[in-house]
């Protein structure tokens, strides 16, 4: 696998006129941490489709985890790249346990379709959701959970199957400061983990990016703008031409803030 677990040359997807991504060349290395920044409607989710086998590129070449993904079975790479975004969170049965949600991650489902779960499985299921503060809401049903809540929940499904690459679309969306900051503490301690996979996350802000997160990849109109480890790519004037205004971006630390000036 060459220690790349993404491999993007010239990805280009096109849905009627609109062009989501526009010869998008990207790599990603198995220690690496990522953020994927950018405004609304820069492409982002369909970027993470791409590389969760969900969305085939039009043109350009896609490898995940070292197989082409003309070529691979995409069901087969699906159940090694974990996934957390509202493409998953909107489709959650309103009935399905948060447990049962996280344990059928490991067979690849969204739902029971009445398979034998064993008790290894509901161990290592309480676990992750315990890590993910959301050890009190296993038997909760999803349908019931804050958005938070849920946000929690779906990281410690994501997590369920080992992935060697792990995706996780706006984790800290909609979540109040104190939630904010506990989530980003709990990211910030996966990506220090050198057991963790190769983690992306997306968001639409420099403050929701974890400590330990090595390199970003900033987007805009279905392009890529600026990429590479964060203390270089990470300028005002990258940030600028990404969203479009005038932005002045501040390091504290391993934490970022940024505002127009
Ligand atoms: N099936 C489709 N047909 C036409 N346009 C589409 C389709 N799917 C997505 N788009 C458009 O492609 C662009 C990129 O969408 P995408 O969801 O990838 O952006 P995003 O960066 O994740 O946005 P946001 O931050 O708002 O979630 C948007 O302008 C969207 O309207």
């Amino acid at each position: 696998m060459n220690g790349q677990v993404l491999r993007m040359r010239g990805v280009t997807v096109r849905r009627g006129d609109a062009e989501l991504l526009r010869d998008v060349e990207w790599t990603v290395e198995e220690d690496e941490r990522w953020v994927v920044l950018g405004p609304n409607g820069a492409g982002k989710t369909s970027l993470l489709s791409v590389a969760a086998a969900q969305l085939a590129p039009g043109a350009g070449t896609a490898e995940i985890l070292g197989e082409p993904l003309a070529e691979a079975g995409a069901t087969e790479l699906r159940s090694l790249v974990g996934f957390a975004g509202s493409a998953v969170a909107n489709r959650v049965p309103d009935s399905m346990t948060s447990l049962d949600l996280v344990v059928s991650a490991a067979y690849g489902y969204l739902g029971r379709f009445g398979e034998e779960y064993g008790t290894v499985d509901y161990g290592r299921g309480r676990a992750l959701l315990a890590r993910w503060g959301a050890g009190r809401l296993a038997d909760r049903r999803y349908g019931t959970l804050s958005e938070g809540e849920r946000k929690r929940v779906l990281i410690a499904r994501s997590l369920m199957a080992d992935p060697e690459l792990l995706l996780l679309d706006e984790p800290a969306a909609g979540l109040d400061l104190g939630g904010r900051e506990d989530l980003l503490g709990r990211l910030a301690a996966l990506a220090g983990d050198i057991d963790s996979p190769a983690l992306v996350i997306v968001s639409h802000h420099v403050e929701e990016i974890p400590a330990g997160f090595t390199h970003v990849l900033m987007m805009r109109d279905g392009r890529v703008t600026a990429s590479g480890p964060v203390e270089y790519a990470m300028t005002g004037e990258n940030l600028s031409e990404t969203f479009g205004l005038s932005l002045k971006v501040e390091r504290d630390g391993e934490r970022w803030s940024a505002r127009a000036v």
